[in-house]
């Protein structure tokens, strides 16, 4: 796993959009193979979706061919309403990009069949070969997509009752009515998450520091699902300082000599190509 600490959420945003932008554009992809990202919901990756439509707009990027996956939506909430999420990625990213609305897959929290609509969306992304890149958010019990503490780490996409404490985390976007915020939602499984080639995860602000320093000082536990990350050959996590907060001085070093490492490796190379060119 690597952690790479940027000062703020906006340096956060355009490193994660830059490194997707990255990602998207090795990948070339065409109709016939489109590069399929999931996606997700919540204040900390808005940032990261400004940098990207920025992006586009500055003809860098296109997501004509790209397909989404979001991570979760609300049940009972209607389609419009402006807390689902599927108000909220049409609101903050797809109306600004070039995605066809019909590459756009948000789970239907309001399907007549539930289970139906989640083992359907579990069918589709194995029918896309899987999910290359998938970008999630946390909550701060440490809950990555709606997988809630004693989420199994083998969990598929399913139908979740949410954690009270997540509840009142949510409650800020319904007015700080708590009775207004749904009880349940749909969900893809922490397996979902770690079938997926590659995992990048935003985390931002002092409220997720514990969950930070949980997930990844210490072990695997279903009581931290964003922890299950340690067992994926290649994730990323990109945190503000404020989320560093509870992590040991030693673990923050060790992230950050990594990257110095890392990007001096990279210059050499570069510099070596350059000299091979010239010679
Ligand atoms: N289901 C979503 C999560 O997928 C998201 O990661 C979390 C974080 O929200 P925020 O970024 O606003 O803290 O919110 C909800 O709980």
């Amino acid at each position: 796993m690597r952690l790479i600490i940027r000062h703020d959420p906006n340096a956060v945003g355009s490193y994660i959009a830059d490194y997707i932008c990255k990602r998207i554009n090795d990948f070339a992809p065409t109709p016939e193979k489109p590069f399929v990202l999931g996606l997700p919901t919540g204040s900390s990756p808005i940032p990261t979706y400004k940098a990207l439509v920025k992006l586009v707009k500055d003809k860098r990027l296109s997501f004509k061919n790209v397909v989404t996956f979001n991570m979760d939506e609300y049940v009972g909430l209607p389609h419009d309403h402006p807390q689902s999420y599927h108000t909220f990625m049409f609101r903050e990213f797809f109306s600004h990009v070039d995605i066809p609305p019909s590459q756009v897959n948000i789970l239907n929290g309001n399907a007549e069949d539930l289970i139906a609509e989640c083992n359907a969306y579990e069918k589709k992304i194995k029918e896309y070969g899987g999910i290359e890149l998938f970008l999630g958010g946390i909550g701060e019990d440490g809950h990555i997509a709606f997988n809630e503490p004693g989420s199994s780490l083998a969990s598929r996409t399913r139908i979740k009752t949410l954690a009270y404490d997540t509840i009142l985390a949510n409650a800020r976007f319904f007015d700080n009515d708590v009775a207004a915020v749904p009880r349940m939602a749909l969900t893809v499984g922490v397996a979902t998450v770690l079938d997926s080639r590659e995992v990048v995860v935003v985390v931002t602000g002092l409220r997720k520091a514990l969950a930070l320093s949980k997930a990844i000082e210490e072990g695997v536990n279903h009581l931290w699902t964003l922890s299950a990350l340690q067992l994926h050959p290649w994730a990323l996590i990109v945190v503000d300082e404020d989320a560093t907060s509870e992590l040991h001085v030693k673990t923050v070093k060790y992230f950050k000599s990594i990257e110095f490492v890392q990007d001096e490796v990279e210059r050499t190379q570069h510099e070596l190509k350059l000299r091979g060119a010239t010679n």
